[in-house]
């Protein structure tokens, strides 16, 4: 694992002892079973993907550790409405608040402007976690199989399935991508960008695609810039993307996103 995953789990384990102060579990599942309006984040884009379409999942990321702050003028609504006008096929939503300057509330602001599904971008280990991430309304989690054991993987996995939402399963290399692979998910997110270093290339995932089954979707992660990245990725048969920093980066993160499909 690296020096800045290892420090932000650390973090995490004190803010979830903290929320479990807070809040009951019993509680918090009560809430999230009551709400009972997941929408399909994993079928809009296999149906986007399948159709050999482009298929966005939209990032809303106001900083990173690998960049500092990215877009100083945050508006979760005003981004959110203006992906979903032009093209996205998913959000993403970064709720971590220490390293990312994300808030749970971004995530409930953005998915009540569109009526996109919505994948909490955080740094998921516990159970309630999953049950606090339906509770604000997410659709689908992310697990990051450097940060997880298998157990863990699998008891976080089922535990995102009893609610109704998705995973992505988020993979750098060939041993986490076996690992991945055991998992029930289909939908496997190759990030790009190494977090021991911060380099990204998107030779990695054209390095792992060769190994990933054809019931399982792939979903390049990181460092996508231009229209050039989706047609290259577009020759090695890959239609899923998520991409954060170069959409926030314009101006008008919606009228990039179009640019970035070639729709403008
Ligand atoms: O973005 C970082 O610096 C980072 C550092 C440590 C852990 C995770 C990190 N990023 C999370 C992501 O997965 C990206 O936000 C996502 O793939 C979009 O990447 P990009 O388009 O390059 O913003």
């Amino acid at each position: 694992m690296s020096d800045i995953l290892e420090k932000i789990l650390t973090t995490k384990k004190e803010e979830i002892a903290v929320l479990k102060q807070m809040r009951s579990e019993i509680d918090l599942l009560a809430e999230a079973n009551a709400r009972n309006d997941v929408r399909g984040f994993a079928n809009a884009l296999i149906s986007t993907i399948h159709r050999k379409e482009n298929a966005v999942i939209a990032e809303i990321k106001k900083a990173s550790p690998s960049k500092g702050v990215i877009r100083e003028d945050f508006n979760p609504i005003e981004i959110a409405t203006t992906y979903a006008n032009n093209g996205a096929t998913c959000l993403s939503v970064l709720t971590d608040r220490t390293y990312f300057q994300g808030s749970p509330d971004y995530l409930r602001q953005a998915r009540a402007s569109c009526s996109l599904p919505v994948l909490r971008k955080d740094f998921i280990i516990d159970p309630y976690q999953i049950i606090n991430s339906r509770a604000l309304g997410a659709d689908c989690i992310l697990l990051i199989v450097s940060a997880l054991s298998d157990a863990q993987l699998n008891e976080l996995e089922a535990a995102t399935l009893e609610l109704g939402m998705d995973a992505l399963i988020e993979v750098h290399d060939h041993t986490e991508l076996e690992r991945a692979l055991n998992l029930k998910s289909p939908l496997i997110g190759i990030n790009n960008r190494n977090l021991r270093n911060f380099e990204v290339s998107l030779d990695n995932t054209i390095k792992l695609l060769n190994d990933i089954p054809t019931d399982r979707v792939v979903i390049t992660e990181s460092g996508i810039h231009t229209h050039d990245d989706i047609t290259l990725m577009n020759e090695h048969n890959v239609y899923g993307f998520l991409v954060g920093e170069s959409l926030m980066r314009q101006e008008d993160p919606g009228k990039g996103l179009a640019l970035l499909l070639g729709k403008s």
